[in-house]
């Protein structure tokens, strides 16, 4: 490497460049970080070791029940202070071991998984670990500053003083570069932004184990550096980070620590990512030069060169082994013998497919200015990643802190966590969803102001049309079409309200409440609050025929008698019942009326017409009360069944 290089690469950072300490050759380099990259507010939490013992899962499919066999007896281990990649073909198993190792999928699951060496306690590992899915799954009219307020509110416990948790999101925000976009949308961040934002959202906890799904989709080449930059930062703090990825450029896939490759439900390479090509090589499949070695290890899984599975699964021992560093393989010791140094290979692939540029990391320095990612931090990722190629020794007390929050492996697993199943009190968790719920639904368009608009407008056309026919006695009949027509208004509105949001709000309930933001009835009690999510499972199906039993367009005498039990439950019904008692019982007296002859003169005869005379208005109440805890507690169950079946 040549000095010009290593000063134009370190200068953009402000790192100094110790001239004076070269030594054998070796260059020394003293870095000072342009911002605090310490995560030290944030609480301590262990580190985690995670290793799985003869995986399987199974799946039944089809009419007969045949049984499928997805993961077929695979080992791995993960480490913290590693980013991890879990690669394969389509198909080849990754969401579905990536889920099982969530804790995502619970059932038809053979084999063990352990946390630093014992059984993993799903409850514990679950306060411990973050999953970010693949589409971010943010609410989008939140501002990053008050998506953190969230978070933060929720995620960490009621007894840490609201100055702690301000400091805890300035050290997030300035960390992952987003602190300038506090006030910013979360829908108008960047795919980069809104990635960095999840993130953001789950540190705030400090989970030691943070699972990504495909965190590189859908960005562009640049800012999926500056992603897995970011994962390896996180990594070197001391967290167990994994995440599956398809197919890595050369680049990208350099930045990896450890790789973990499926291959038709079986592991065929477990090992440091530097290691893959030598040890294809020593089982004669050569990664050609200029190959990306990432796309050559998927054309091996997928059998474009061969079959070859067995023999991968065989010699990894189904993941049994793990690959981190030569003595790991001996045959290839052999095979440097007779072809020349199989690392030296590797290396010629990545130096070739990087342009053998010693400042390859230089260029993505600049992006820093588009709030990617702290220009220091990529330098300084760049930097450890390029020290074993480019042979700078770095004064290691000199070395960036990344974070400081977390114990050694072998910590107390539940150190610094609360016994509860949840850090706050389901009174907390209520009150901060509520006047989240609050807030966006203010800022959401479509449902505060059009519904506004369209409550106004009926409200002047059925005004208009039923202007002063209250007291009329000769319209006592167009009254009681007025009465039903308010109620069926108000009902279809906030139905259809309900039924629009419902499958758009589902996804980030799924995620906030399986990384125990909130239990799931909070978000339910919450919806009831807001009358948004009222009736969201039993209202549309059954509203039709509640409508036909409600009294106003059959009375009930005329019911059949092996029909009048739906009467009973139609919660039409007891509101019109309702409505039209107040309206026209409690000793009302007799309307005005400029006819020869006015049949509902008297008010007691509209309740005699409509079968009313003996209802009861506090039986209404109370019916309408019952039904609705009644309808609650089926849309609890079934929104929890949803949430299981969708794992
Ligand atoms: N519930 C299920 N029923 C039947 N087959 C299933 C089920 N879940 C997964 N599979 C099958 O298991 C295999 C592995 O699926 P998985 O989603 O884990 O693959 P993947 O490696 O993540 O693929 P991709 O990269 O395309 O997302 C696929 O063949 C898939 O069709």
């Amino acid at each position: 490497m040549t000095e010009a290089n290593e000063s134009s690469s370190c200068s953009v950072t402000n790192n100094l460049l110790d001239t004076d300490n070269r030594k054998n050759g070796a260059v020394r380099v003293q870095i000072v970080p342009s911002q605090p990259k310490t995560l030290s507010h944030l609480p301590t939490r262990p580190a985690v070791d995670l290793a799985f013992h003869n995986l399987t899962y199974r799946v039944k499919e089809g009419r007969r029940n045949n049984v499928k066999t997805i993961l077929k007896e695979v080992s791995g281990r993960l480490r913290s202070g590693e980013l991890t990649a879990i690669m394969g073909p389509s198909g080849a198993g990754k969401s579905t071991l990536l889920n099982i190792l969530t804790g995502y999928k619970t059932t038809n699951i053979e084999g063990s998984i352990t946390m630093n060496g014992k059984e993993r306690n799903l409850s514990q590992f679950r306060k411990l670990s973050a999953y970010i899915m693949q589409d971010n799954q943010l609410h989008a009219n939140l501002t990053v500053e008050e998506a953190m307020h969230v978070a933060a509110s929720l995620k960490l416990s009621q007894k840490v003083e609201k100055s702690e948790k301000l400091h805890v999101i300035k050290e997030i925000l300035e960390t992952l570069g987003l602190d300038e976009h506090r006030p910013t949308l979360t829908r108008n961040l960047s795919g980069g932004q809104q990635k960095r934002l999840s993130i953001a959202l789950e540190l705030v906890n400090n989970p030691p184990i943070m699972f990504f799904d495909e965190p590189t989709s859908g960005l562009d080449s640049s800012t999926c550096f500056q992603c897995v930059s970011l994962l390896k930062f996180l990594a070197r703090g001391g967290r167990t980070i994994i995440c599956t990825i398809h197919q890595p450029s050369a680049r990208l896939f350099e930045m990896f620590d450890q790789l973990y490759t499926l291959a038709d439900g079986q592991c065929v390479y477990q090992g440091n990512t530097k290691q893959l090509v030598p040890f294809l090589g020593t089982l004669d499949l050569e990664c050609p030069s200029y190959h990306n070695p990432a796309s050559y290890i998927i054309e091996v899984a997928c059998g474009e060169h061969g079959d070859h599975t067995r023999k991968l699964v065989n010699a990894i021992d189904n993941g049994k082994r793990d690959i981190r560093g030569e003595l790991d393989f001996p045959a290839l010791k052999n095979k440097k013998n007779e072809n020349g140094n199989a690392n030296a290979n590797l290396k010629s692939n990545y130096d070739k497919l990087n342009g053998n540029s010693n400042n390859k990391y230089a260029d993505n320095l600049n992006l820093g200015g588009n709030g990617l990612l702290p220009s220091s931090m990529v330098n300084d990722i760049a930097k450890e990643t390029t020290t074993e190629t480019i042979k700078i020794n770095v004064e290691s007390e000199k070395e960036p802190e990344v974070n400081t929050a977390l114990l050694p492996v072998d910590g107390q697993l539940d150190a610094g966590l609360s016994p509860e199943r949840y850090p706050t009190s389901e009174f907390h968790q209520f009150w901060v969803v509520l006047k989240r719920t609050l807030l966006f639904s203010r800022r959401d368009w479509t449902l505060m102001y059009l519904r506004l608009f369209a409550h106004i407008l009926v409200g002047f056309l059925i005004g208009a049309l039923y202007y002063d026919i209250g007291n009329d006695g000769a319209k006592v009949l167009s009254n009681l079409g007025f009465l039903f027509f308010n109620m069926l208004f108000l009902m279809y509105t906030s139905m259809t309200i309900t039924i629009l949001s419902f499958p758009l709000e589902m996804p980030v309930l799924l995620k906030e409440n399986f990384n125990r933001w909130y239990s799931l009835s909070v978000g339910l009690v919450v919806g009831a609050a807001m009358n948004v999510q009222n009736g969201v499972f039993l209202a549309p199906v059954m509203s039709v025929p509640f409508l036909l039993f409600s009294g106003f367009f059959v009375s009930f005498d005329a019911i059949p008698i092996y029909l009048r039990w739906i009467t009973y439950l139609s919660y039409i019904r007891y509101g019109f019942e309702g409505t039209a008692l107040a309206t026209y019982s409690y000793g009302r007296e007799k309307l005005k009326c400029h006819q020869v002859y006015c049949h509902f003169k008297s008010p007691s005869t509209t309740l005699e017409e409509l079968d009313m005379l003996d209802a009861n208005f506090t039986l209404d109440i109370v019916a309408l009360v019952v039904i609705f805890v009644v309808l609650r507690i089926a849309a609890f169950l079934f929104l929890r069944w949803k949430l299981r079946t969708t794992r």
